[in-house]
Order: C-alpha cells, then sequence, then structure tokens
C-alpha cells in the first residue's frame, strides 16, 4: 500500500506505544502529530473534553462517525464500562485499514466495531443490521457539511435517539459546521452547550458543541 501520512502514524505507533494500552497509543499519535506530521485527530486538548462528556454520560451503545486513524475510537473505548460498545463509520478503505490495525493494538477491538461505508448508508442498517435500538452517545467528526444531515437521519428517520442522548461535535469553529449550529441550536428538543478549546496541535481555537436531546416534543405524540 502506498506510504502516506496516515500509515506513518500507525506505524509510529506500531513502533513506539505500548500493545494493549489505548492511553498510551492516544499519547503517541499526539506525540508524533505534534511534534513531526499534523492530522486532524481530535487531539489531546479537545481529547479532555471528549473523555469528561463520555465519563459523565456513562453511554452503553455509542456511534463515531468519522474513524480517520482510530485515535478517537480508541480514546473512547478506552473509558467504556464492560459491555458497553462503539460503532464507528468510515469510508475510505484505507483509513479503515488503518484504523483497524490502531484499535487492535490498543486492545480494544472487543467494544469496537468499524462500519465501513457512507453513513447516510450505514445508518439506515444501524437497527436492523447492527441491533441499534437507540444510540446514548454519537461524536460527529467527519466532512463538516454532513453533520446536519446526519443528524437529521439519526433523529428523524431512524429514531436512534433517546431522551439523554448525547451528540458531540467536533470542529463546531475550525473548519466549522455553521448549518449543524443554527440548526441544533434553534432547536428546542435540544440542549445545547459549547466547549471553547482550540484546533489540535495548533494555538487556533477551535470548539466543541454538546446538544443532548430532550425527547420528543408533545406534538410529536399527536
Ligand atoms: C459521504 C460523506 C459523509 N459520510 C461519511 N461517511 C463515512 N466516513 C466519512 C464520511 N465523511 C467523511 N468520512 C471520513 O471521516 C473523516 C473525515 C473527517 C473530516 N474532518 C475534517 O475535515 C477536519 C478538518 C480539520 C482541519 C482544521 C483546520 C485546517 F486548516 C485543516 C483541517 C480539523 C478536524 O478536526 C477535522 O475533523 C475521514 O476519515 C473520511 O474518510
Ligand atoms: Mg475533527
Amino acid at each position: 500500500m502506498a506510504e502516506n501520512k496516515e500509515k506513518r502514524i500507525l506505524n509510529f505507533v506500531l513502533q513506539n506505544a505500548v500493545r494493549g494500552d489505548p492511553q498510551s497509543v492516544v499519547d503517541t499519535i499526539d506525540t508524533y502529530c505534534s511534534q513531526k506530521e499534523w492530522a486532524m485527530n481530535v487531539g489531546d486538548e479537545k481529547g479532555l473534553i471528549l473523555d469528561k462528556i463520555v465519563e459523565e454520560t456513562k453511554p452503553s451503545v455509542l456511534l463515531e462517525l468519522g474513524t480517520y486513524c482510530g485515535y478517537s475510537a480508541v480514546r473512547i473505548a478506552g473509558l467504556l464500562k464492560p459491555g458497553a460498545r462503539l460503532l464507528t463509520i468510515e469510508f475510505n478503505p484505507d483509513f479503515v485499514a488503518i484504523a483497524k490495525q490502531m484499535i487492535e493494538f490498543a486492545g480494544v477491538q472487543d467494544k469496537v466495531k468499524i462500519l465501513e461505508g457512507p453513513s447516510e448508508t450505514i445508518i439506515p442498517q444501524l437497527k436492523k443490521k447492527h441491533e441499534v435500538d437507540t444510540l446514548d452517545f454519537v461524536f460527529l467528526d467527519h466532512w463538516k457539511d454532513r453533520y446536519l444531515p446526519d443528524t437529521v437521519l439519526l433523529l428523524v428517520m431512524c429514531g436512534m435517539q433517546r431522551k439523554g442522548s448525547v451528540l458531540l461535535a467536533d470542529n463546531v469553529i475550525c473548519p466549522g459546521a455553521p448549518e449543524f449550529i443554527k440548526y441544533i441550536r434553534n432547536n428546542n428538543h435540544f440542549k445545547c452547550t459549547n466547549f471553547p478549546s482550540h484546533l489540535e496541535y495548533m494555538k487556533a481555537k477551535d470548539a466543541m458543541e454538546k446538544a443532548v436531546f430532550l425527547g420528543p416534543g408533545l406534538e410529536s405524540m399527536c
């Protein structure tokens, strides 16, 4: 396979991280991407916000959109209670191959399942093909212009969210997800909180947005 940045990140982990230790894998990727080659992992600073929200939510069934190299999948999996599982959707086969090896090296393969394909195809299959009833936690970190359509798909089309389900979106400042933010902050079925931070491994400002689903409104009861 062609030598590329993602392969170099994986090789650096395989050569420098501790096998079976998710924190070591996360720290090693952060070291490489802050010192050698920048990459679009959620990173150490926003990663701490992600950790806190996962820990306080105590989710059993989680979904991630945009696996990339598996950094956030490994980070999240390291925090999950026994029996909890993370489904992560990725449509680039090269990144799927990288993330699979990253997840296995970290020893979290029993908690994480990579679903290969575009989110708009996989999401409607979650209930029947992947036995998902509702999702406790969704991490949005894929193409920014897809945050809104996929949130609507999860909510409206597939009823994947229940009262208390948490949506967490990366990059709501840089690169930004304006349509998603406009929709979610004006939808009174969501309680939104913004978490200012910085772009991974850089000084540029970024933020994460947490949106808790308050449940269907009365109008949907009729
Ligand atoms: C069909 C398209 C929508 N559905 C999809 N279904 C499945 N996987 C999808 C996906 N979209 C994208 N992906 C995958 O998610 C990943 C894409 C992530 C996009 N992320 C960014 O663009 C991003 C970009 C930056 C960034 C910030 C500043 C800058 F100067 C340059 C980049 C920072 C971040 O933290 C980012 O997350 C890839 O692995 C891609 O293959
Ligand atoms: Mg991101």
